[in-house]
């Protein structure tokens, strides 16, 4: 039996032996996703959940799985699919289709919301999936943590698994490829590794800013990518930021990076955060009210998974502490993780308002043209800031003040360190923004 129908099969004797809101909060969400030695390892989707499932379910797991199998299996649960990849070559996995790559069943453009900061990256990837090696090539995709960027890759390789006859998709992250790289030297199977990623037809390598500095890393890395461009094999490629601003990447590669389309993906607005909770609450089959998704969406802004989390930790709750979905229910089940992202998020227009109070600027300087320096400096103050105090990549800095370039920011952001390294008078001053800003 595949690891998919051993789960399938668990799944169902665990129904009966639970209430259905347990099941649904604890079991509805965790994939399966491989059977290595005697373990069968599933992804649970937080850490949260997979505190309940080894404290309290662990038992109930590992017998119905035993029920069904000849063999006797441990069950041990990962927050990552990267928690896997040191564990050598899969026995079975949950993409047993030929050719299949390991996605994850749940990563699919149905299962995406599109908003206002996802849009073009959306449509993007949709244009490979549905052209691949003719829209654009490579594609490489680049934002904050938890904002999607693995889920598009994923629904891309879902796609064209559905459209083609087995074609060859390979998902892998960098650090996967750098680990099977070393491995492969180590061993004396170059010409394995070499075949298995120039062979392909689609390859997805996420987080690549990881083989930043690892010099044999993006050397072999620059003539996989050769050779399957050259074949007109789709590449995609994610990252926490542009090429541009990975350090040590080599320019032969960063070129190369550039030569498709690179698209971004911002953190999400109000609206689309409502979005997203309501159509994981709907997935549940639960219904959560407005009050409650309002709640979430207003204090967990900037990841996508914090925000799902959120959600999760509340329905947990409720089936926890048999009580219904309520707007106190979620306060209380919430509170040590809003409480802790009480203060509000530092954005750059706060930084703004704040040193033109201190500066005595008018919010408009900020992005004129006017070149003095009572004006010029505390703007490259707000700079540094900005820089300092938010994810902003420095292009969206540069744009934040009246369309600048970054390397204006860079100049602003080196000059005020060293005045802060010479004047303690500009030192204490700055400090005293920051925890201003900081609450
Ligand atoms: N637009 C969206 N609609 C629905 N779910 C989303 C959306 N964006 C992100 N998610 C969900 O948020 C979670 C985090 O997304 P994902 O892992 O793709 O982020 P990432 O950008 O790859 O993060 P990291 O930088 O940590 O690798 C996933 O569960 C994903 O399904």
């Amino acid at each position: 039996m595949d690891i998919v129908s051993l789960w399938d099969k668990t799944l169902q004797l665990i129904k009966g032996e639970l209430s259905p809101p347990s099941f649904n909060a604890f079991f509805k969400q965790i994939v399966p996703l491989k059977i290595y030695m005697s373990d069968l390892i599933l992804l649970a989707p937080n850490d949260f959940t997979k505190g309940i499932l080894e404290d309290r379910y662990l038992n109930l797991i590992e017998s119905s799985v035993n029920q069904l199998s000849l063999k006797k299996y441990h069950v041990k649960f990962v927050l990552n699919e990267k928690d896997v990849d040191g564990l050598g070559e899969e026995v079975q996995s949950s993409s047993n289709k030929k050719n299949h790559p390991n996605l994850n069943p749940k990563y699919t453009f149905d299962t995406f919301v599109i908003g206002n900061s996802n849009r073009f990256a959306h449509a993007a990837c949709v244009a490979v999936a549905e052209s691949p090696a003719k829209a654009y090539n490579p594609l490489f995709l680049y934002g904050g943590v938890g904002l999607g960027k693995t889920h598009l890759m994923h629904a891309i390789g879902h796609h064209i698994v559905s459209q083609k006859k087995d074609p060859k998709v390979v998902y892998v992250s960098s650090e996967k490829f750098t680990n099977e790289l070393i491995n492969s030297i180590k061993d004396d199977r170059n010409e394995e590794f070499r075949n298995k990623y120039r062979n392909v037809d689609i390859l997805l390598i996420d987080d690549i800013q990881f083989i930043a500095g690892k010099e044999r890393t993006q050397e072999e890395f620059f003539h996989t990518f050769n050779s399957l461009h050259e074949a007109n094999k789709q590449i995609i490629i994610s990252s926490d930021r542009p090429p541009k601003e990975i350090p040590t990447l080599e320019d032969r590669l960063r070129s190369r990076f550039e030569m498709g389309l690179i698209t971004d993906i911002q953190a999400p607005d109000f609206e689309t955060r409502i979005a997203i909770l309501r159509k994981k609450a709907q997935m549940e089959n639960i219904d959560v009210s407005n009050e409650v998704t309002t709640y979430i969406a207003k204090n967990i802004k900037s990841n996508i998974r914090e925000l799902e989390g959120a959600l999760t930790r509340v329905i947990a709750y409720s089936s926890l502490t048999n009580r219904t979905i309520s707007f106190e229910l979620a306060v209380e089940a919430l509170k040590d993780i809003i409480t802790s992202s009480k203060n509000e998020e530092i954005t750059v227009i706060r930084i703004k308002e704040k040193v033109a109070s201190v500066f005595d600027l008018k919010m408009e300087d900020f992005n004129s043209k006017k070149r003095t320096r009572s004006i010029a400096y505390p703007r490259q103050i707000a700079m540094y800031l900005s820089r300092e105090l938010t994810d902003l990549s420095l292009p969206k800095i540069g744009e934040a003040f009246g369309g600048r370039d970054h390397t204006t920011v860079i100049h602003a952001h080196d000059k005020i360190i060293k005045n802060i390294e010479a004047n303690e008078e500009i030192k204490i001053k700055i400090d005293k923004i920051i925890s201003d800003l900081k609450g």
